[in-house]
């Protein structure tokens, strides 16, 4: 093996390589013993298991389903016992430290307030139950030798009717632990310009949000969400693919939508595991995340809900490394595509991209320099 072999990044270089974290659901990535002693605190009778790890299993085979609406119906038990400041700060600074744990460096997590209301919460201490969780988790994690920074993003529900509603309190809390906002919930039947006030009201506060977009439905849904409802960001918008020809000989020709969104620099937020759960993908190999790779879209790698996806910042690359053979100077663009693409100041991005990705990764790629040990014979050998 000579020096300029590029080494696959083992799964240990992956974990501790700083990684950013821009979609990934509050309700969607509770530890399974977490959802088992607040469901005992609040009374919820309705786990399917009471065990922690088979609580684990049921929600990866329950998301499994290979329909985005099949899909959601897991967030119900979580989301249950979800209700109560308590609750919510405990599953927020949980979230921080898990994160931290797995080299998380700076995450944006969402969550729809309006689904946590049930015993009595108002929209703002949910938000402020949430903010408090996720700076207490962000100390704790700094005593564990982790640092980690989290925004959150204020998801609205897109079958419901409380966008704008949802789409002021982001902007009231803007300075304040929210950085933006989001629209989720099932796709088809529900698009984004059902939601237009909403984004228009952003639009003129200059704030900023992503939509989830080109899931479960097609390039209609990624067209509405830049054209009509002008979104910062896609939630995975995997489906761009639809608008990109690969020919037999090997070239490819781009549809007007898929070069609007290459040469407009608009970030994707792939998530690559749970768009083979929703069936949005039928394996790695084929997850379109490859060709736009080679493309040079704008793309990051996310994680959507690591409780049912039964997945971390850190499984998702090393599925990717497994299936497409990226090595850390791919792992490092994604990560400085993510965090350009993030919604706090540029000079906390470009701060965070000098300071803490750059260097991260120039010490991983330098540890092969380390690893090599001197033969008798004076030459060295890996
Ligand atoms: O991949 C997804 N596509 C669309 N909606 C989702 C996805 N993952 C989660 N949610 C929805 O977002 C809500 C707020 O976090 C969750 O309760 C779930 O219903
Ligand atoms: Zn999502």
């Amino acid at each position: 093996m000579t020096s300029e072999t590029p080494n696959l990044p083992t799964p240990d270089q992956i974990r501790r390589s700083p990684k950013v974290l821009l979609h990934d659901h509050l309700d969607g990535g509770l530890r399974p013993g977490t959802i088992i002693e607040l469901a005992h605190k609040v009374g919820y009778e309705n786990l399917p298991e009471t065990e922690a790890d088979k609580l684990g299993i049921w929600f990866r085979e329950a998301a499994d389903s290979g329909s985005l609406p099949r899909y959601l119906e897991t967030f119900a038990h979580t989301c249950a016992v979800m209700q109560t400041k308590e609750a919510l700060f405990r599953v927020a600074s949980e979230c921080a430290q898990d994160l931290a744990e797995d080299g998380v460096v700076y995450a944006e997590i969402r969550y729809a307030p309006e689904q946590h209301l049930e015993a009595g919460l108002t929209l703002e201490e949910v938000v402020e139950a949430v903010n408090e969780g996720f700076r207490e988790g962000e100390r704790r994690a700094r005593t564990n030798g982790n640092r980690i920074r989290v925004g959150a993003l204020l998801t609205a529900m897109r079958h419901a009717a409380r966008a704008l509603e949802i789409a002021e309190l982001a902007n009231r809390y803007r300075d304040n632990g929210v950085v933006g906002f989001d629209i989720a919930g099932a796709e088809a039947g529900f698009p984004p310009t059902r939601h237009l006030d909403a984004f228009e009201y952003l639009k003129r506060e200059n704030n900023h949000f992503t939509i989830h977009a080109g899931e479960a439905f097609g390039l209609p849904s990624i067209w509405q969400a830049l054209q009509w409802c002008g979104a910062d960001r896609l939630g995975h918008g995997v489906k761009i693919i639809d608008d990109i020809e690969v020919a037999p000989d090997g070239s490819v020709k781009l549809g007007r939508l898929a070069s609007y969104v290459r040469d407009k620099r608009i970030p994707l937020e792939m998530c690559p595991t749970s768009n083979l759960q929703t069936a949005a993908a039928a394996s790695y190999a084929e997850h379109p995340i490859g060709l736009l790779r080679k493309l040079h879209f704008r793309l990051t790698v996310n994680t959507d809900n690591r409780l049912m996806s039964g997945t971390s910042m850190s499984r998702e690359f090393e599925h990717l490394v497994d299936t497409f053979g990226y090595t850390l100077d791919d792992m490092q663009w994604f990560t400085v595509n993510a965090m350009k693409s993030a919604f706090i100041p540029f000079d906390e991005r470009l701060a965070m991209i000098n300071e803490v990705i750059k260097p991260g990764y120039a010490e991983l790629k330098s540890e092969w320099l380390f690893r090599q040990t001197v033969s008798t014979s004076g030459s060295v050998s890996v």
